[in-house]
């Protein structure tokens, strides 16, 4: 990210903060004052500064006044941090808890054109930092808690006005409405898209992106994520990552601030059918109690933990396979496969030229897909019966599981988290160390690292018809229960269940704003 320019001009000049003389200084990214030499005027003047990137959304001139917008730590008063406390560069901006609050400083200069000047001279500063300047806003009304609209109007909005960032706003009317935006979008006239919804609608953006005849310059568009849904896996990577607590109010000033970071996008195919996930994929005990417990949607959020406890008291086991290609440093994991159990020979594709044609919507432009050459690839393979298989790209699954605790934005890996033979109470255990990531450390979890992997679902044990169900970033893609799949349509779900799933991962291929690492 750009550095405010060497050259830029420091200012100092008198100027009066809550009625007392002060003299201000503005001087590479930093505002500041301190009482005038022999004081004078009404009230008291502390020494305080201001770092404009970490710590300034904006500012404004009225007359007069230089009204300058912030969002820094608590306990600096209206927005403003006393000069003693730490000033992390691009940090939380020193706050005990890390937590943020909006403020304004206002600066009275002794004329309109000093005014102007400093104002000019600050919003040239923040200019060079690389904030977007115009963002389409996409907002689901239906998410989550139905918050998304109040979120955007209470808590977005009054940042993203503040920080001057021009937006325009399109609430979804219905399922896939962000894909096909996402899909239609002159994308020149925007330096970002941003997602107030859960990790499905950014989701189906990606997925829209990656549908375009110029997915390419699409797919690099920066995508912004504030949490209104159920499901807040990415905001919660994403703020965790950087040391952030996680906050709606955090999220939005990420984005304004305008650091971004490379996504890993995984490719998920099963014969001709592909979408794109960045978030995770669940076959077994996960996917069971996340989509199985919508129907104790009344008991709230207990419903989670009700139903996890009666699929334990009733564990289900799944036949099965995996196949994977491991990343460097797990290639001792599994078996070894022999080359004629290929993808190819199973009816996969992995990108070659005659499937490139199809995608979701059936769609003949688009990104194919990563090429995988066959040949090189040393494939492995673990053999069920599984209780749970977790795959994930980014740390947290929602805001409170980190399911995927080694799992990084951009390393080229999807991480699996496999629970195969497990007796029923550890299997309970492991839910109370799911916040932190620590579950991972159990025998009972294998835990590793791959390029692609290839998941063959297979019925319950003991059961000749009932399978279970595999659900990408929140999405049921397959379910074992008869219901029809076919990649659109009217079919129920995009995929089938049994015949294999192959996920392969593209590194860095997309890109998100990102809170700044402390
Ligand atoms: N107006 C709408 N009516 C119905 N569904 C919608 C609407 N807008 C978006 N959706 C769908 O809502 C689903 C969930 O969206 P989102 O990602 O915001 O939340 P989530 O946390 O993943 O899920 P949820 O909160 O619904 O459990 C997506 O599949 C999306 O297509």
């Amino acid at each position: 990210m750009a550095e405010p320019q060497p050259q830029a001009e420091a200012l100092a000049e008198p100027a009066r903060i809550n009625g007392a003389a002060a003299e201000a200084t503005l001087s590479g990214g930093e505002l500041a004052w301190r009482p005038a030499a022999g004081g004078g005027g009404g009230g008291e003047v502390q020494e305080r500064r201001l770092e404009l990137e970490s710590e300034v959304l904006g500012c404004r001139v009225e007359g007069r006044k230089l009204r300058v917008a912030t969002f820094s730590a608590s306990g600096g008063g209206d927005g403003e941090r006393p000069s003693g406390l730490a000033c992390g560069g691009g940090g939380k901006g020193g706050g005990g808890d890390g937590s943020r609050r909006r403020g304004e400083v206002v600066l009275e200069m002794e004329s309109e054109d000093a005014a102007a000047r400093w104002g000019d001279a600050i919003k040239d500063r923040l200019a060079s930092l690389g904030r977007p300047k115009r963002l389409f806003i996409i907002v689901n009304p239906y998410g989550g808690k139905r918050s998304g609209r109040s979120i955007f109007q209470n808590e977005v909005l009054p940042l993203i006005e503040a920080a001057g960032i021009l937006y325009t706003m399109q609430e979804t009317k219905h399922r896939l409405h962000a894909q096909e935006i996402a899909h239609s979008l002159d994308l020149r006239k925007y330096d970002g898209i941003v997602c107030v919804s859960g990790d499905g609608v950014m989701v189906e953006v990606v997925n829209g992106f990656l549908q375009r005849e110029d997915w390419e310059t699409a797919i690099k568009v920066p995508l912004g994520i504030i949490p209104a849904g159920t499901g807040n896996g990415m905001a919660q990577s994403l703020l965790h990552a950087a040391g952030e607590p996680f906050s709606i109010s955090n999220a939005v000033f990420a984005i304004i601030r305008g650091h971004k970071r490379a996504l890993d996008v995984t490719s998920v195919v099963q014969g001709k059918t592909r979408f794109f996930s960045v978030l995770m994929l669940t076959w077994g005990l996960v996917a069971d109690v996340d989509i199985e417990s919508e129907k104790y949607r009344w008991m709230g959020s207990a419903r989670l933990e009700f139903y996890f406890l009666l699929r334990v008291m009733n564990l289900r086991r799944y036949n099965g396979r995996v196949l994977f290609v491991p990343a460097p440093g797990y290639e001792q994991v599994g078996e070894p496969v022999e080359q004629t159990t290929s993808c190819k020979q199973n009816g996969v594709s992995t990108g070659s030229q005659e499937d490139k044609a199809d995608d979701r919507n059936g769609e003949t432009s688009g990104y194919p897909g990563p090429s995988v050459e066959e040949a090189d690839l040393e494939w492995r393979s673990l053999s069920g019966p599984f209780v749970s298989v977790w795959l994930g790209n980014v740390p947290f699954a929602s805001e409170d599981a980190m399911a995927a605790p080694k799992a990084e934005f951009a390393d080229g890996y999807l991480d699996c988290a496999i629970i195969r033979d497990c007796p029923r109470w550890d299997v309970l255990g492991l839910m109370f160390q799911m916040k932190d990531g620590a579950y991972v450390n159990s025998p009972y979890v294998e835990y590793f690292k791959v390029k692609a992997i290839r998941i063959e679902p297979g019925m319950r044990v003991g059961s000749s018809n009932k399978g279970g169900i595999v659900d990408s970033d929140g999405e049921v893609i397959a379910r074992g229960d008869g219901s029809r799949a076919g990649g659109g349509g009217d079919a129920e779900h995009l995929m089938a269940y049994g015949p294999p799933i192959q996920l392969t991962v593209d590194q860095g291929l997309a890109t998100i704003f990102s809170p700044k690492s402390r």
